[in-house]
């Protein structure tokens, strides 16, 4: 039994620059791993040809619609491979939080059965095939901090990256990432790309204060729009952290970074006042060494 770390992710900045013609939005924006994480378990089953998938979750599809069983099935087929696979899931993530949970479990699939398989590809070719399940399982793929265009798929690498500790709260609803781009607005465009100044400011050794005022996410008045009970618990974590407060991708978990473990421990706690699903968590990158494919 091999087992992969499947990381969630925030976004710091997110820009939608405009609708493209295969139906997807032009993005930039700064990704960042945080270690609150799923656990993919893998092994090949030696009798059968088929994807068996398990988990505790009972919010998501375990079958051919998870996305950790689309990419074993990508995989397989990419690799040449008629081979029966067991994957157990452990769900941490919530669920259609905009914290890309899925894509992360896709990723962890990919890089774990390449581990199983013997390496038969680097990261970047496994980047590859994860674009075709999902713009963000290539940042899943490689997992630290990194900017994210073209539809999201396309990764630069960033370091140095922020050190921080992050409050997170997710609000008692789901949101589709679908729903939240078809209701763009004109006036929700920005013509601006928010994410190498931040990435300077990283490589400066700036201090959370003077990146915070950067961290923008463009679809944040989109999903407050739709659900006017995410803008609502906004304002509540703001008035009650005393901190600013942003939401991650389409939403709808909110986010604040605090610069310590201890800080993070009380913003939690003023949270858990209020709201039921609040996690403190770190910013997390990737060994020196990196990830092996
Ligand atoms: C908003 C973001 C920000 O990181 O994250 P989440 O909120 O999902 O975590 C991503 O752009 C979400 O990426 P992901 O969740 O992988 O989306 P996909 O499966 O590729 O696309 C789902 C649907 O979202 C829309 N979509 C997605 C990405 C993009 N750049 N433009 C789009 O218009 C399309 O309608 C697409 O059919
Ligand atoms: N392994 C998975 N984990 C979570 N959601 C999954 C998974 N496979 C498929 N899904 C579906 O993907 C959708 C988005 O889930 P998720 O990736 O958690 O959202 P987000 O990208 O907003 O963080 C949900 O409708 C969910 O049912």
């Amino acid at each position: 039994m091999l087992l992969e770390r499947a990381y969630a992710k925030i976004n710091l900045t997110l820009n939608v620059l405009g609708k493209r013609p295969d139906g997807y939005h032009e993005v930039d924006m700064v990704m960042q791993s945080i270690d609150l994480s799923d656990e993919v378990a893998l092994e090949w089953l030696p009798e059968s040809m088929e994807i068996v998938m398990e988990s505790q979750a009972t919010s998501i599809p375990l079958d051919g619609r998870n996305l950790a069983v689309i990419a074993a099935e990508k995989f397989l087929s990419a690799a040449n491979l008629t081979r029966g696979v067991r994957i157990y899931l452990t769900k941490n993530i919530p669920v259609a939080a905009g914290l890309a949970g899925g894509s992360a479990d896709a990723a962890a699939v990919l890089r774990g059965l390449n581990r199983l398989a013997g390496h038969p590809f680097s990261l970047d070719e496994l980047a590859e095939l994860g674009a075709q399940i999902g713009s963000d399982v290539p940042f899943c793929i490689y997992n630290g901090c990194a900017i994210a265009s073209g539809r999201g798929e396309k990764i630069t690498h960033v370091q140095p990256a922020l050190r921080s500790w992050v409050v997170l709260l997710k609000p008692p609803l789901y949101v589709s990432t679908t729903e939240v781009y078809q209701s763009i607005q004109a006036d929700d465009f920005s013509n601006k790309r928010v994410s190498s100044a931040m990435t300077e400011r990283f490589a400066k050794g700036c201090t959370l204060a003077e990146i915070e005022s950067l961290i923008c996410n463009d679809l944040q008045p989109v999903t407050f729009r739709l659900y006017p009970e995410v803008a609502q618990l906004h304002r509540k974590m703001q008035s009650v952290s005393g901190l600013p407060c942003h939401m991650s991708g389409s939403g709808p978990t909110l986010f604040t970074l605090v610069p310590t473990q201890s800080a993070g421990q009380r913003v939690y706690n003023a949270l858990r006042g209020f709201a039921k699903d609040v996690y403190l968590a770190r910013l997390f990158q990737p060994n020196s060494g990196g990830q092996t494919g």
